[in-house]
């Protein structure tokens, strides 16, 4: 248990000052919750001795009285300090572990890591926020009531006192044993509260996959057996503790029997005075109150040991530049040299090294699974290298910090993630100090202004989470916007493909020739037109780069790019025929 209290202090880092002062004044308030039962003592032995007379009566009150007073004094004095300590403590936390994911490398982000993650700033955190402070409080106070208490039956009588305390000190010391027997226990819970919270946000975020597949049963029946074993768990936990609960409360049940048996002996014996084995008496009673309550606590506390233990974890996980710098750039080419990467063991890229030039455009085409987005993941160090290196102006990506490097770009994916909040603060994200006008400019540069006018909120329209109450088409032209508000020299772009009808297509292209004029563009790219009108074209195979160069040198040669053209044109007519033909069926 004072491990656990050396583990919160270190958690509560700037804050633990204010706690350790809070815990000097409720050991002070103990010791004042002492004065009634020497104020008994004095009146009993003066009743005994029949010489009780009314200003003692008064006297004894007026002492109990102030006690009392101090006490409460002390006691808002310690809620003071210590009350939303804990919650200042975790919500710090939770923004430095949100600091620090951003920072982490994405091959952290798996499946289940999310889940834990997850679980522990809302389970872990919570539950240390909610029982911490209460469960130091009353372990320290445990601790100290009883080492006072013992202090004083030793003034009393010091043979008693010291029974008492070789009892007390039996009774801690066979808990602190069996409290091992939990922390497995206690583990294993904490981590099945995480494959709940993976299970639920899995469920929750598939939810349109499952109902579409029809596979509501099998998913549900996934999510409930975690639930079903989370409760089995809990359970099994509560099981566990309860044997050295009821075994500590046992042994000071124990300890008040024989302590009172041996104030007895004594007064037989005669060598205690009538008075001072009444005070003894009830003095045991009182005595052992606060450690009990420790017997209650030991589940709670191995549960948030639990929780700090997977909380640390979290926290020593290497943040990816640690070791980097915040540079500023002073030119803007992307330069691969000699690159190979894998996510797994599977080599993703080999060899792979070109120039994409200072405010030019170079289009990335290549069968599906060939390296396109994995290109765009390593110029933004969302994955680092293995061999080679990624430069901008000039710079391994590898030196510059994240901020630093990811201020330089802006990226537009396919799949635009939109944040539960206006349409307005979704386009700032881009920009935080940009001003309103600003805003406006930009929506109307990525061709969404007019949309946006058109809602009855306007700007100030909530859109739902990851942007569900708006249309693809709309959801890209807020995220080009934000990145027009963003104006970073480097733009990484994923051509949108589906889901987009032809006005939004149109809308969406204007609001992208916005976006990259000027800029060193990389683009994914899936039109003919971004293809043809491309500075550089790079063909990726397999993971390799197998041809460079303009459209018109590469048509005329012999490979996937050729072959990849003619695809390509050959959908766009069937699509236009398919159109046409739609267009023909309207008339009749
Ligand atoms: N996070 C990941 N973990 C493991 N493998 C991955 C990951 N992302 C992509 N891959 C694999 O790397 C290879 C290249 O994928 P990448 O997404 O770069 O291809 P792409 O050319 O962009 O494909 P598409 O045109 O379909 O988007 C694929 O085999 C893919 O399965």
């Amino acid at each position: 248990m004072l491990k656990f209290i050396g583990r919160m202090l270190t958690l509560s880092g700037s804050f633990s000052g204010r706690i350790k002062r809070a815990f000097v004044i409720s050991f002070l308030e103990s010791l004042f919750s002492n004065v009634p039962i020497f104020v008994v003592l004095y009146l009993l032995s003066k009743m005994l001795e029949q010489t009780l007379t009314a200003t003692d009566a008064w006297l004894s009150f007026i002492v109990m009285a102030a006690a009392l007073f101090i006490r409460i004094l002390l006691r808002r004095l310690f809620l003071t300090w210590q009350s939303g300590t804990a919650y200042e403590i975790c919500a710090r936390e939770r923004i430095e572990i949100g600091d620090r994911l951003k920072r982490f490398p994405m091959s952290h982000f798996k499946e289940g890591s999310i889940g834990n993650i997850s679980s522990v700033i809302s389970n872990d955190l919570l539950f240390i926020e909610e029982h911490g402070m209460n469960a130091m409080d009353k372990v320290i106070n445990g601790y100290l009531s009883l080492a006072i208490g013992c202090i004083i039956l030793m003034v009393l009588d010091w043979r008693i006192g010291l029974f008492t305390l070789l009892l007390s000190i039996g009774g801690l010391f066979s808990l602190s044993k069996l409290q091992g027997v939990g922390r497995i226990q206690s583990r294993i819970r904490q981590a099945q509260q995480a494959k709940l919270t993976s299970s639920v946000l899995e469920y929750v975020r598939g939810i349109a996959i499952i109902k579409s597949l029809n596979m509501t049963a099998r998913k549900a029946k996934t999510l409930k057996d975690a639930i079903q074993s989370t409760r089995d768990h809990a359970i099994q936990f509560e099981e566990t503790f309860s044997p050295p609960t009821i075994y500590f409360k046992t042994w000071f049940s124990v300890a008040i029997a024989l302590t009172i048996f041996l104030a007895s002996w004594f007064y037989l014996e005669g060598s205690n005075p009538l008075s001072l084995v009444l005070v003894l008496v009830i003095y045991v009673f009182y005595l052992f109150i606060p450690v009990q309550a420790l017997a209650a606590l030991t589940g709670h506390i191995r549960l948030m040991e639990a929780g700090l233990d997977r909380y640390e974890k979290l926290k020593e996980t290497p943040i990816q530049d640690a070791d980097s710098q915040q540079l500023k750039l002073d030119h803007y080419d992307i330069t691969f040299n000699k690159v190979h990467f894998s996510y797994d063991e599977q080599t993703t890229l080999r060899d792979v090294s070109f120039q994409v030039p200072e405010r030019s455009k170079t289009a990335l085409v290549g069968m599906s699974g060939s390296g396109k987005t994995t290109i765009a993941n390593l110029i933004v160090r969302f994955w680092d290298v293995q061999e080679g290196e990624v430069k901008i102006g000039g710079v391994n990506v590898k030196k510059m910090t994240n901020e630093s490097l990811l201020h330089h770009i802006s990226m537009v994916f396919q799949k635009v993630y939109l944040f539960q909040d206006t349409i307005y603060n979704n386009i700032k994200f881009g920009n935080p100090a940009a001003t309103k006008e600003e805003i406006i400019r930009a929506a109307r540069k990525a061709r969404c202004h007019d949309f946006i006018m058109s809602l009855e909120q306007g700007y100030d329209t909530i859109v739902g989470e990851a942007g569900a109450t708006l249309s693809g088409g709309e959801k890209q032209r807020i995220s080009i916007a934000r990145a027009i508000l963003k104006d970073a020299p480097i733009i990484l772009l994923d051509e949108a493909t589906a889901n987009v009808d032809p006005d939004n297509e149109h809308y969406i292209q204007q609001a992208i020739d916005e976006l990259v004029k000027q800029k060193t563009v990389l683009v994914i790219a899936h039109r003919l037109s971004t293809i043809k009108s491309a500075d550089q074209i790079l063909v990726m195979d397999h993971g390799k780069l197998v041809q460079k160069g303009k459209h018109d040198e590469l048509i005329g040669q012999e490979g996937i790019y050729k072959e990849l053209w003619h695809r390509r044109l050959n959908a766009r007519s069937w699509k236009i025929t398919s159109r046409e033909v739609n267009e023909k069926l309207s008339y009749l």
